[in-house]
């Protein structure tokens, strides 16, 4: 099928967007959907223009679809005919869009090999959309001091740290006042960044703290604060961690913290939804029958997490916050 549109003009969730795949897959659809359905990225042409809305339409009348509209954000999904056999781990190099600097085009290398080196875990990186705003949020702000919970093997943790490069070139600095601070629980993730850090040269750019990031916070000397904070670790401690960086006053005076997943694939919309039911649904997103057990997600209930998480936050005086229903759900947060 012939191209229409960019792949990029689908990263908005505030309308829907459609994509046409040359498979015949049809798609009026989140990102966050999108991310499990476009393996080959090569092989889709999207936009949004009335004409393809029209035709999903027409598509969706005639049952072809599934339907996954959210009720709460009147966003629509609609996926027609997803390839089954699909293997998001075979998922080629997301095109970047014209303009972003090409040295950065390595990190879609560090995400593909990650894919390869630990396809079970592959789908928690950032999107690379999600990774981009965290670089525009810094480089807005000029943040230098820069924490994250929760790394991985490194994807968002390198789009952190070539924020903090780019912020320091443009200041005339040769070296950062400090490396971004990467807390990852897992060994095997914190050596594969470590390794990731030699082969790229970023030693003075990024440190990786291995362990629980609850510890790792609270050995942070006091009176240290950072500009940018991304939160992206094990959910059912997002509270702890707020409550963290809030207590050790860790959030510099117009510091960002950002905190991922907070729509967690559109589940948190109602209070406590049956996770089987949650993961059965992302399960089928990806072209599965049902999750592998071995993967061990339903050993805690991230959407319940990520609901109990919005509230206190939205209660909160203490801070403000805005969310962006981007990718799979970023909120804002800086102290008042
Ligand atoms: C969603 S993934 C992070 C993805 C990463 N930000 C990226 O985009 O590539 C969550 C990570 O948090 C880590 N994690 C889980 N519990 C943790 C804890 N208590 N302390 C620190 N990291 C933890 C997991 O091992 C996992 O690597």
């Amino acid at each position: 099928m012939r191209p229409l549109f960019r792949p990029f003009t689908l990263q908005t969730r505030l309308r829907p967007s459609v994509a046409i795949g040359r498979d015949r897959r049809v798609f009026l659809s989140t990102p966050a959907l999108l991310r499990r359905q476009f393996i080959n990225e090569e092989e889709f042409s999207s936009g949004d223009s009335g004409a393809n809305r029209a035709l999903a339409q027409e598509l969706l009348t005639e049952a072809y679809c599934w339907d996954h509209s959210s009720p709460n954000t009147g966003h629509s999904q609609l996926v027609l005919d997803a390839d089954p056999t699909a293997d998001i781990t075979q998922a080629p190099a997301t095109p970047f869009p014209a303009g972003i600097d090409p040295n950065l085009t390595y990190l879609d290398t560090i995400r593909q090999d990650s894919q390869r080196e630990f396809p079970e875990t592959a789908f928690m990186m950032v999107s690379p959309q999600s990774g981009l705003a965290c670089y525009w949020l810094i480089t807005l702000t000029k943040a230098r001091r820069i924490l994250e919970l929760g790394s991985l093997n490194g994807y968002s943790t390198f789009w952190l740290a070539e924020a903090l490069k780019r912020n320091c070139r443009e200041a005339g600095l040769a070296k950062p006042p400090s490396p971004v601070v990467a807390c990852e629980l897992r060994k095997e993730f914190a050596q594969s960044i470590e390794r990731q850090v030699t082969k790229y040269n970023m030693q003075d750019w990024l440190e990786v703290r291995q362990g629980p990031a609850l510890d790792t916070l609270r050995a942070i000397p006091v009176g240290t604060q950072f500009d940018f904070i991304f939160l992206d670790a094990n959910k059912n401690d997002y509270i702890n961690y707020y409550e963290q960086i809030l207590a050790q006053d860790l959030l510099a005076p117009g510091g960002v913290l950002a905190v991922d997943n907070v729509l967690f694939y559109d589940a948190v919309y109602t209070k406590y939804p049956p996770v089987q039911k949650v993961y059965q649904k992302l399960a089928e997103d990806q072209g599965l029958v049902s999750l592998p057990p071995q993967k061990g997600l339903l050993s805690h209930n991230p959407p319940n997490h990520l609901y109990d998480f919005n509230a206190h936050v939205a209660q909160d005086p203490r801070t403000e916050q805005i969310v962006l229903p981007l990718f799979d759900g970023l909120t804002l947060i800086r102290r008042k």
